[in-house]
């Protein structure tokens, strides 16, 4: 039957009831997952379904990251370098199909999206939280972020805990410290609340690691997994402001920012500096 009727028959043993067994739909809580697209257009607009989705995509990826990254942040904590590298090689994934994404996005004409944008108020991207977790957990902390979050006890508690901790940078120098390097004893007492500054005693540390990367192979190999997580994350940064300037090109954004201009403005900002640095002091 199978072969000339082009069709797979199910196998005697396939699960078919599942009234008092955990089924997909139920284990992954499809009825809620699935139920959580609300279009506010009136009439409803067709495209509305994508930009929902889209977003609900990227903060489902979002969630991984930031637990990702909490895990990698432990695993520093615990002297485990080599298990947080394994959690960076992840979120590096997940950051490429964050980007890849874009350009599903980008089929949305600046005619279609005009339709329906006047219906987002003052709703925008600015306001995700766990954006912002991960713009925290990274380094680029940023206080006056949080008031946005007013109206949101739960995520401002989430941004005004992870302020106060360590980013993943801070952890790679103490780990960088404990391991015999030397890191200024100013740098390990820094304001965590504050972003992370260029450090001179660290590019030594750097160019130290990169001149004799052979005999340092797992910190210099960590050093390149970092520059990759910047790098996809301004490659995420870069496609944002792209799908804004083709969308609604110079207007200002819902979120009542300038719009491009203050997005192109996040392209400056760079988490690990010294990294970046140490490239113009190799074979001087
Ligand atoms: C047509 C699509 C989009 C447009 C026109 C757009 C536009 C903008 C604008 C103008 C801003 C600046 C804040 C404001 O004044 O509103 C912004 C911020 C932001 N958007 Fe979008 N956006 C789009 C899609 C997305 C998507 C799919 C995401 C994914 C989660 C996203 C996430 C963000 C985030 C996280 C910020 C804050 C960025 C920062 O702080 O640098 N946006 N967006
Ligand atoms: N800021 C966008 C609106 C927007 O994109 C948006 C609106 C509601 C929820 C998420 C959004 N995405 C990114 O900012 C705009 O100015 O058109």
């Amino acid at each position: 039957m199978e072969a000339n009727e082009n069709t797979r028959s199910l196998e005697a043993g396939i699960e078919r009831d599942f009234s008092d067994k955990m089924s997909y739909g139920s284990y992954l809580a499809l009825d809620e997952l699935l139920s959580a697209q609300h279009p506010v257009s009136r009439p409803e607009h067709h495209d509305e379904m994508l930009f929902i989705i889209q977003h609900q995509t990227s903060e489902l990826w979002l969630k991984l990251v930031l637990h990702e990254l909490l895990a990698v942040r432990s695993r520093l904590q615990e002297d485990d370098l080599r298990s947080a590298m394994k959690g960076i090689a992840r979120i590096k994934h997940i950051q490429r199909s964050l980007t890849e994404q874009w350009s599903v996005l980008a089929t949305l004409t600046p005619s279609e999206y005009a339709q329906f944008r006047g219906d987002l108020g003052a709703s925008s991207g600015f306001q995700s939280y766990q954006y912002r977790a991960v713009e925290f957990l990274l380094g680029n902390k940023n206080e006056s972020m949080i008031a946005v979050f007013s109206a949101d006890p739960q995520a401002q508690a989430l941004l005004s805990g992870l302020l106060g901790e360590t980013s993943i940078y801070d952890e790679f120098i103490r780990y960088l410290h404990r391991r015999g390097y030397a890191v200024d004893a100013a740098l390990l007492q820094r304001d965590v609340r504050k972003a992370h500054v260029y450090d001179q005693s660290l590019l030594e540390v750097y160019k130290y690691v990169y001149e004799n990367h052979e005999a340092n192979w797992d910190v210099y190999e960590a050093c390149e997994e970092l520059v990759d997580l910047e790098d996809n994350f301004q490659l995420w940064r870069f496609r944002h402001l792209k799908t804004v300037e083709r969308t609604i090109g110079m207007k200002r954004g819902t979120g009542g920012s300038s719009g491009a201009g203050f997005l192109r403005r996040a392209l400056d900002l760079t988490f690990f500096p010294e990294l970046y640095a140490v490239r113009a002091e190799i074979g001087r």
